[in-house]
């Protein structure tokens, strides 16, 4: 009971999955199982060598029907020798061995199930009724014996490390996966293109693959190399490495061209799925559970009775289950039923020992061979239907829900405007920790001045003036980089006020556009997913720019003062009223103006925000949170008839962690937009991070 969670340990529906199973343990004997699984087990543990199907061969005289890696073996055998010990003990056959591999099983599945709450974060309860309340989790593992809970729980534990950013893990764990059964090798190529299609997740391809293969072909090489009786086993049956017990195979389902030749369908089905999924370009994990659900689910309508082959799906039945609500839930629950009777139809009832009940002891099928093979027709017709109407109706919402920010058609565009030393690059360079510098294409206003800063047009405009700036150049690059085109930019150096040569800039999932005039061009501004307008507070600007311009760019004192006083009236003119255009205004103020009095002062400056919003959906509960999770204190504007809604926010021990966490309570998609590791701000540039992040997931879908 130690690895189970507290809040289980008390649930009804929890207690009454693991009461249902124990008495499957202790009271069923499924014919997999006792023909194939444990006698294999039993007779090469109870003389343990390496190798243990030539072991099995040189004792039983039979080629093994063990095609299943060492992993599979190794996960076992802990649990079969006390059962094989006990049944020693008590001469009770193997009655205690069995037990033990349900055991066995048992652990696999409550391990699984803490893997899909984790994968599945927020919806406990619900895990609990489509995972541990399966009927079709309780037919195939405890009524019908499969042992693909065991595979089935590495494929999900590699996905969620995937998701959790722990991409080698994921890959050792999926290797570990393949060694327990080498089809889970098919997800492989899925999560390749996965991982490949998602710039922000493509960097991890290399460690991902590389530690999968690495740790598969460890395990799988020596016994294919070295092992006398998996070489026969193969030689006898090649189709035994994609084959499971009862020998079905993915080639069983094929079309006879003549000539002897024959097109096997599922080669062809699985390359056109692999296809599917390249073209749909870059997923979210929602996306590809729903891919690899499907790609699964087809593998198995096309393949007659594979019964232990339907536990592959249950992680991703599960996450469509959870997302798709009540009715996706009763065609699941439609599929199940269905399957469950068609599979009970032509595969034995266990043995039920305590009851004296004989293995296929419940028969269904009509004892008329045609009666019976028209009733196995009809169940597999309607299995397939509902199994095509499930398919599809994964893949449309999978498809529908997918890229929410539409990163696929077109990189984010957020433009921040303000006047000089408000903040624009400090923001943008705060947003860039959150997407990741890979991600972020940055492209600055002031690289578009017309001239350098000895230019003697300088005394006739002040930078602030439109006519100074090449504004048709900077919305045309704008505009290249929303079309995936690189661009040539030359860049102001602040340091000698010189140009530097064009340089090439790559287009990447976000686009920002920053500068004094950044919401000044209206085909500019009309193409942003979000306009920001940063406003500070005069004593605050002049304080933060003085000493940014005197400490960091080398200017006098005098020059700044001067130049802040003959920018005012272009300000009036051409920055502020950007303002009006914005989607947000972000003015950020000193919580101590008396720090402003001392121009030397160099320490840490408390700062307040007010934010103004024109779309301010969420705004009493991003308020609620700022205060609960935050610990800030907020003050909420609703808007008026011609005013937008205000928040003013103080608080400057406000933590990354909990804007972070805020975040995740706040934004949807989160996952889709922030880097592996997101660098969050503290204090106030934390929050401004934060509510450009809902601003982008409140008006991106409308925009687009
Ligand atoms: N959110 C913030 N928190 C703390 N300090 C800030 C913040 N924003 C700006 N500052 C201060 O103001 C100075 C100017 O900021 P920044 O360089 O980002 O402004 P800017 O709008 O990009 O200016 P310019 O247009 O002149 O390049 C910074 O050096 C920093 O000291
Ligand atoms: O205001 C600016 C940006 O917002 C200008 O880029 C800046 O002032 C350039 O001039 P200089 O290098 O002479 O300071």
């Amino acid at each position: 009971m130690a690895l189970i969670p507290i809040d289980l340990r008390t649930d009804r529906w929890f207690l009454l999955g693991l009461a249902l199973r124990i008495a499957a343990i202790v009271l069923l004997v499924p014919e997999v199982q006792a023909h194939w699984f444990t006698p294999f087990m039993a007779q090469t543990l109870a003389a343990p060598s390496l190798d243990p199907w030539t072991s099995f061969l040189l004792q039983d005289g039979r080629t093994p029907d063990f095609f299943y890696g060492p992993v599979m073996y190794l996960y076992h055998a802990p649990f079969l020798l006390p059962g094989m010990l006990a049944d020693r003990l008590a001469e009770s056959g193997t009655i205690f061995t069995g037990m033990a591999m349900g055991v066995s099983l048992l652990v696999a599945d409550l391990a699984l199930l803490l893997v899909l709450r984790r994968m599945n974060e927020g919806h406990d309860e619900r895990v609990l009724l489509f995972y541990w309340l399966s009927p079709l989790v309780l037919f195939i593992t405890y009524w019908h014996g499969d042992t693909d809970l065991v595979p089935t729980l590495l494929l999900a534990l590699s996905l969620l490390l995937l998701q959790r950013n722990s991409p080698v893990w994921a890959g050792v764990v999926l290797g570990l996966g393949i060694g327990a059964k080498v089809s889970i090798l098919a997800v492989v190529p899925f999560l390749v293109i996965f991982l490949w299609s998602h710039r922000r997740h493509r960097d991890t391809l290399p460690g991902f693959l590389l530690a999968c293969m690495g740790v598969a072909l460890l395990l799988l090489v020596p016994p294919l190399l070295f092992s006398p009786a998996v070489q026969q086993m193969l030689a006898s049956n090649p189709r035994l490495l994609v084959a499971n017990p009862g020998m079905v195979s993915i080639l069983d389902v094929d079309i006879v061209l003549g000539a002897g030749q024959k097109l096997y369908i599922m080669p062809v089905v699985y390359l056109l799925g692999l296809y599917g999924a390249w073209k749909v370009g870059r997923m979210s994990f929602d996306l590809l559970y729903t891919v690899l659900g499907v790609a699964y689910l087809v593998v198995l309508l096309l393949t007659p009775s594979a019964v232990g082959w339907y536990l592959w799906i249950i992680p991703f039945l599960v996450t469509f289950q959870l997302r798709a609500g009540p009715r996706a839930s009763g065609l699941v629950m439609a599929f199940t039923v269905v399957l469950i009777a068609a599979k009970s139809l032509i595969t034995a009832a266990p043995a039920v020992p305590l009851l004296g009940l004989p293995l296929g002891w419940l028969s269904l099928l009509p004892e008329d061979m045609m009666s019976a093979l028209r009733l196995n027709s009809i169940m597999v017709s309607v299995l397939m239907g509902l199994g095509i109407v499930l398919a599809l109706t994964m893949l449309r919402r999978g498809l529908d829900e997918n890229d929410f920010f539409g990163l696929s058609q077109r990189p984010l565009a957020i433009g921040i405007a303000g006047d000089s030393g408000t903040g624009k690059d400090t923001l943008a360079l705060a947003m860039a920790g959150l997407f990741g510098e890979g991600a972020v294409t940055g492209i600055s206003g002031d690289d578009y001045h017309l001239f350098e800063r000895r230019g003697k047009l300088w005394q006739a405009f002040t930078h602030l003036d439109p006519r100074a700036n090449d504004l048709e150049a900077f919305t045309r690059d704008a505009l290249s980089l929303l079309a995936w085109r690189p661009i040539m930019c030359r860049h102001y150096d602040h340091a000698t006020g010189l140009f530097t040569p064009p340089r090439r800039i790559q287009a990447s999932d976000v686009a920002m556009v920053t500068g004094l005039h950044a919401l000044y061009p209206p085909a500019l501004r009309e193409c942003l997913d979000v306009g920001l307008y940063l406003d500070m507070d005069e004593g605050l600007r002049r304080f933060f720019k003085i000493r940014r311009d005197v400490g960091q760019r080398g200017h006098s004192l005098e020059r700044v003062l001067a130049s802040i006083e003959r920018r005012m009236p272009d300000y009036q003119a051409f920055i502020r009223p950007q303002r009006e255009h914005a989607d947000v205004v972000f003015s950020l103020m000193p919580a101590d103006p008396v720090l402003l009095e001392d121009i030397n002062y160099t320490g840490p400056m408390p700062l307040k925000l007010r934010v103004r919003m024109r779309s301010a959906i969420s705004l009493d509960r991003l308020a609620r949170l700022l205060i609960a999770l935050c610990g800030a204190q907020v003050d909420v504007t609703q808007a008026g008839a011609n005013t937008m809604a205000e928040l003013v926010i103080d608080g400057s021990d406000v933590q990354p962690e909990d804007i972070h966490f805020t975040a995740l309570q706040l934004v949807p998609h989160l996952e889709e937009l922030l880097a592996r590791h997101p660098v969050w701000q503290p204090g106030m540039t934390g929050i401004m991070q934060l509510i450009v992040l809902l601003q982008l997931a409140e008006l991106t879908p409308k925009r687009r």
